[in-house]
């Protein structure tokens, strides 16, 4: 099977490279071209622009990083609305929220003068949102968990590939539905890490060892895969990104608003958020999401917000 891969980042690369490892025929496109290279050594070939590699592919899977880059890639000049049609499909990955998918399939309304822009289904093409839980690791070992929803009939023609790339699947329905649970998920996510930074500290100053607190928490009710990996190297204050800051804040930014659009009140998720635009804001937007401990510490950095 041909696929074309659209974001060779810290997923997607990984996600490429498994389609590969698997047999999958795979084409190539990052923004940043020369990232391209490290797939071509593995068999893949390039495509110059997304509307080049869906003009080549029957299918089309995207792993960009937030609500522009999806936006853009597909309706800028050589995006993927210029080649995509009948018998295509397109299937984004990344973490956006329900109205970056819903202008991507459907045509929307855009500006005062109320230009009608067309999207993946007025051009006769499929579209299926597909967010993922689980980070670096597991999409190296096709171990994610994918949050579908969309076109059905592209969603059972992709189950191969998902089968590939991750350990369960999950198909939620209409369009926006999997990014919404993505959202919800990752909430929890950056709020659990916030209490995890601030555990860590109090335990500290009140005399406690971090890292006995690490063993009893991994030992009780609160157990759970992300403190057992990223509390060790908190404590080494080793932040080597495998889920960018970033892209947390963001995905705390995009919660926040569903929030509001569904007026639930989430005061805990709103404080998390506060220290994580800080944390960005000390530059640490590039290090691991578990950086936000040292803004808890009452650290900083330097770097790229
Ligand atoms: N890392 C993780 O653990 C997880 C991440 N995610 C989500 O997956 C997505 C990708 O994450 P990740 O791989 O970590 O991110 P990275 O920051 O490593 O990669 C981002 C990718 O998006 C591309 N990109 C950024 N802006 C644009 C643009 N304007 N036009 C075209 N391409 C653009 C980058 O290209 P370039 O190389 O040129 O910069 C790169 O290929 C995000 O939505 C993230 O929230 C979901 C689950 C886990
Ligand atoms: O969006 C990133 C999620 C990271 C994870 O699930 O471990």
């Amino acid at each position: 099977m041909e696929v074309g891969f659209l974001g060779l980042g810290i997923m997607g690369k990984a996600m490429a490279t498994n389609l590969l490892r698997h047999g999958y025929r795979v084409t190539v496109w990052n923004r940043t071209i020369a990232k391209c290279q490290e797939l071509v050594a593995l068999g893949a070939t390039v495509g110059e622009t997304p509307a080049a590699v869906v003009a080549k592919c029957r299918y089309t899977i995207a792993m960009l990083s937030d609500p522009s880059a999806a936006l853009s890639v597909v309706f800028d000049k050589d995006g993927v609305l210029e080649q995509i049609g009948d018998g295509k499909g397109y299937i984004d990955m990344s973490t956006v929220d329900a109205a970056t998918s819903s202008k991507i399939s459907e045509s929307y309304v855009m500006g005062k003068g109320r230009m009608i822009v067309e999207a993946v289904k007025q051009k006769g093409g499929a579209f299926v949102e597909a967010p993922v839980s689980g980070s670096k690791k597991p999409a190296e070992d096709g171990q994610l968990v994918i949050l579908a929803a969309g076109d059905k009939t592209l969603y059972d023609e992709m189950v191969p590939a998902f089968d590939v790339l991750g350990k369960k699947s999950f198909f939620l329905g209409e369009i926006g539905n999997g990014a919404k649970m993505k959202l919800v998920v990752n909430m929890i996510m950056g709020s659990m890490m916030n209490s995890l930074s601030e555990g860590l500290c109090l335990a500290d100053k009140c005399g406690l060892s971090p890292q006995t607190l690490l063993d009893v928490l991994d030992l009780g009710a609160i157990a759970n895969p992300m403190f057992k990996l990223k509390g060790p190297a908190m404590l080494q204050g080793s932040y080597n990104p495998a889920f960018p800051l970033k892209h947390q804040q963001k995905d705390m930014r995009l919660a926040l608003a569903l929030g509001d659009e569904n007026a639930v009140s989430m005061p805990v998720s709103a404080a998390a958020n506060e220290v994580f635009k800080k944390a960005r804001s000390l530059g640490l937007g590039d290090l691991d999401f578990s950086a936000v401990y040292e803004v808890v510490k009452g650290a900083g950095g330097s770097g790229q917000a």
